[in-house]
């Protein structure tokens, strides 16, 4: 039998997902590729290319191809994009599939035309980008396309976007390059200022998701986590104990832009939709929503509840895949072929 294999794909900072129409999420690995540093030949990419992160000896570099959300590296996102389609490709799956990919609401044209060629050159037949929140809001179930407002809030590895979404488009938007690498670097600094010992990215994202909470509360106060770094002053390994109250000091910049991101969002709504909003309460996706506390946080400085998605780093690449059964919505949509 020969059949298409469309797909949605969520072409994160932090994390690829990539969803099969009819098979549900088949790749889920982080965006990163592991490379000869002379000849720049892929060695590893996704999950044992992460694991070599920081660790590779002078002839490899592991490198994280999105930035922001967007492409810093083009020629390693589309050696990493090519992967990840050429790994969903199966016998039966002859044509080539059709491809839609969750990009940031504030990207450039630039950046914009960039994925789409990264898509054709990776092997799509037509390649469609969609707005990140309005795909997470699609991927969550929610009635897009009615005359409701809905507000995503979607924190990633590299952008947070805030969307207020009614009638099959987003109507009001914030989009800022503040999200769960601003807080593994907040958490680096914290601990070179505080106890003048250096420790990596990596581990500063093993920290926040141990132990990151950014609401007030004795439960939190008690997490601890032991981590060993760099004395800055004697230059040998220095173990440390961090505490939960410690992180949530530390985290307190980004999480204020990212509130401050929401409010402002709130403040350009049109009244009608705000009710709406109050109604259904702001939905939270992407990893950073995983943030202990981020729910409690949001609610006290918005007075609206929050909703959080059950499978909050899923729902780009879900709803990228299923616009392509929305019509109405898909031909608004930028798209190449
Ligand atoms: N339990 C957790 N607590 C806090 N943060 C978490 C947790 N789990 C994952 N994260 C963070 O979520 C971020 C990745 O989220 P996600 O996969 O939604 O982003 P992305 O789609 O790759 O990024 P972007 O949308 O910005 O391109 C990372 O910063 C990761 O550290």
């Amino acid at each position: 039998m020969v059949v298409r294999r469309d797909l949605g794909i969520d072409l994160g900072t932090a994390n690829t997902l990539v969803y099969m129409k009819g098979k549900g999420i088949v790749i889920n690995e982080p965006s990163v590729v592991a490379m000869n540093a002379d000849t720049g030949e892929v060695i590893k990419v996704g999950l044992e290319a992460k694991m070599m992160l920081g660790k590779t000896p002078a002839s490899i570099v592991a490198v994280r191809p999105l930035r922001d959300g967007v492409i810093a590296d083009y020629d390693v996102a589309l050696a990493m994009l090519k992967y990840f389609i050429g790994k969903t490709r199966t016998s039966i799956a002859f044509f080539k599939p059709r491809v839609v990919i969750g990009v940031p609401i504030g990207i450039t044209d630039v950046e914009k035309r960039a994925i789409l060629e990264a898509g054709l050159e990776a092997g799509a037949a037509r390649v469609f980008l969609i707005e990140e929140p309005m795909a997470s809001a699609i991927g969550l179930g929610l009635d897009v396309e009615e005359p409701n407002g809905n507000m995503i809030v979607d924190i990633g590895g590299g952008t947070t976007e805030v969307a207020v979404i009614s009638l099959g488009s987003i109507v009001v938007w914030e989009s800022i390059r503040i999200a769960g690498d601003e807080m593994d670097e907040a958490i680096v600094q914290y601990v070179r200022e505080t106890y003048r010992v250096a420790i990596g990215e990596r581990t500063g994202e093993r920290i926040k998701i141990e132990i990151g909470n950014v609401f007030p509360s004795p439960e939190y106060d008690g997490l601890e986590t032991i981590v060993t770094g760099i004395d800055l002053s004697t230059g040998l390994p220095r173990r440390i104990t961090i505490r939960g109250g410690e992180v949530r000091e530390a985290l307190m910049v980004p999480v204020n832009a990212i509130i401050d991101a929401i409010k402002t969002t709130l403040e350009k709504t049109p009244p009608e939709l705000v009710t709406d909003i109050v109604e259904r309460g702001i939905v939270t996706s992407g990893g950073g929503s995983l943030t202990r506390g981020m729910d409690k946080l949001i609610e006290k400085e918005t007075g609206i509840k929050v909703v959080r998605a059950e499978d909050p780093m899923s729902s780009v690449a879900i709803g990228a895949g299923k616009v392509l059964d929305k019509v109405d919505i898909l031909k608004k949509l930028q798209q190449v072929d």
